[in-house]
């Protein structure tokens, strides 16, 4: 284990000094924690004097008239309230860390695109200087569309804490475990973990394990959630009491720090005398949230053919057209494949929406070769792909006994919006020049006999 500072404990109701403070299951429940005793008002949100003097404070999540069922806030009662900032806001600028609309002059993004891992450097990298945006969607004034961006990690946040105005970050780690300290709670995050840092959330980052680099998903709409499962019924996928968000643990803490904002896609930084993280305790359904990808059930074909990937959804972040994902979060998880007289790898398409993959873990079946941990590939809309000739001709000559996929964890950030390369993405990282020659060698087989070839 690497890590560059000792990670920090906040007081909770539970922590003994290096233990994590804890979770409680759900997703999306209306949860209560408090960290000291009898700080949450009961009955009330807004007493006229609050437990150990502490401030009342409210955080939306979705505008205060949104329909019940998706309505989100947060009561937080904090030692200090969030304004009590001590310089106004200065722009300051992270070169790497870009937002939609972004087309860079001399940049195409139209292409069938495949990096290897970006590697790490001697550069220290905290979570905001080692954020690198691969690819930006729609618009962040807007509030429409996605970034996705590879972290490089090597330094924890010292006295120093951010927030996006702009996004919910779904955080998919690859390497090294990360430690948020939040307003709401500590989340500890490892490889085959995800996480979620809500719009507007106040956190620091620091690294436990390092160096850590992973995947985030910059989700500029309306916030992720779990999918309908239709008629799969009550059961499976993605199960809400698998989701974990921490309770309560707050710092009382004065040093002087800063609060960097992203916001409208440009960056300010304030200072602020003291931790924000001072939450001693909140009530509410806007929260963090932690989810092992590992208790993700998946349900697939079980006699012939192959389905939609739409099977293997985590989770959705609508975009105001019904069924229509602003981003689809998919899991290909390891599982057996038993379809019988079917080529079980995913079929050749050109797909309306665009599709960012990224490799957590091992092999993924269309591309055994090229497509490795810690890698990505960017299929954008309605570009044709499919699996390289090695997957086809494997998967078109196997003998189909039940066979189990081991040792595969890929994810999908999908997007009904075109995905643009940011220069870095096609300039720094290491782009595969060689990638569409993996469907250069497909043969022609049709000689106009009929019979199975
Ligand atoms: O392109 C990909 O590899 C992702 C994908 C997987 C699948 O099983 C079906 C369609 C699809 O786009
Ligand atoms: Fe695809």
């Amino acid at each position: 284990m690497t890590s560059h500072s000792k990670p920090t404990t906040m007081t909770s109701a539970a922590t003994t000094s290096g233990t994590h403070p804890g979770y409680m299951p759900g997703f999306g429940n209306d949860f209560e924690t408090e960290a000291l005793p009898g700080a949450l008002p009961q009955g009330m949100n807004s007493p006229q004097k609050c437990n150990y003097g502490l401030y009342g404070e409210q955080l939306s999540g979705t505008a205060f008239t949104a329909p019940s069922h998706q309505n989100e806030r947060t009561w937080c009662y904090r030692i200090r309230p969030s304004v009590k900032h001590s310089s106004r806001y200065e722009r300051i600028d992270l070169p790497y860390w870009k937002s939609a609309p972004h087309q860079p002059q001399d940049v195409t993004s139209l292409g069938q695109y495949r990096w290897d891992p970006v590697p790490h450097s001697d550069a220290p990298l905290t979570w905001l200087t080692g954020m690198r945006t691969m690819t930006t969607a729609g618009d962040v004034n807007t509030q429409i569309g996605m970034a996705s961006h590879i972290y490089l990690v090597t330094e924890s946040m010292v006295d120093s804490y951010f927030y996006s105005a702009d996004s919910e970050l779904l955080i998919v780690p690859q390497e090294g475990t990360l430690r948020f300290c939040t307003e709401l709670g500590v989340m500890d995050i490892a490889p085959q973990e995800i996480a979620i840092i809500p719009r507007g959330l106040v956190y620091r980052v620091e690294v436990l394990e390092g160096p850590a680099r992973g995947f985030v998903c910059e989700n500029y709409g309306q916030k992720f959630h779990l999918p309908a499962r239709g008629p799969i019924g009550a059961n499976c996928m993605a199960n809400p009491r698998d989701f974990k968000t921490p309770v309560a643990a707050f710092e009382d803490r004065e040093a002087p720090s800063t609060v960097t904002i992203k916001w409208c896609g440009q960056f300010h930084e304030t200072k602020i005398g003291h931790s924000p993280l001072d939450v001693v305790a909140w009530h509410g359904n806007y929260a963090p949230v932690k989810y092992d990808l590992n208790t993700y059930c998946p349900v697939g074909a079980v006699l012939f053919d192959h389905p939609d990937p739409s099977i293997f959804t985590v989770l959705t972040a609508p975009s105001g057209v019904e069924g229509t994902a602003n981003i689809d979060f998919v899991l290909f998880r390891d599982r057996w494949m038993v379809a019988e007289d079917t080529f079980r790898p995913p079929w050749y398409h050109k797909n309306i929406m665009s599709e960012l993959m990224g490799n957590i873990h091992g092999q993924y079946d269309a591309k055994p070769k090229g497509f490795i941990p810690g890698g990505m590939s960017l299929h954008n809309m309605m570009l044709p792909h499919g699996p390289d000739r090695n997957a086809f001709e494997g998967a078109s000559n196997a003998e189909l006994a039940p066979h189990k996929l081991d040792n595969t964890m890929s994810f999908m950030f999908e997007t009904r919006f075109p995905q643009h390369l940011t220069e870095f993405a096609a300039k720094e990282a290491p782009l595969q020049d060689d990638y569409i020659d993996c469907w250069e060698s497909l043969e022609k087989k049709f000689d106009g006999t009929p019979g199975k070839k």
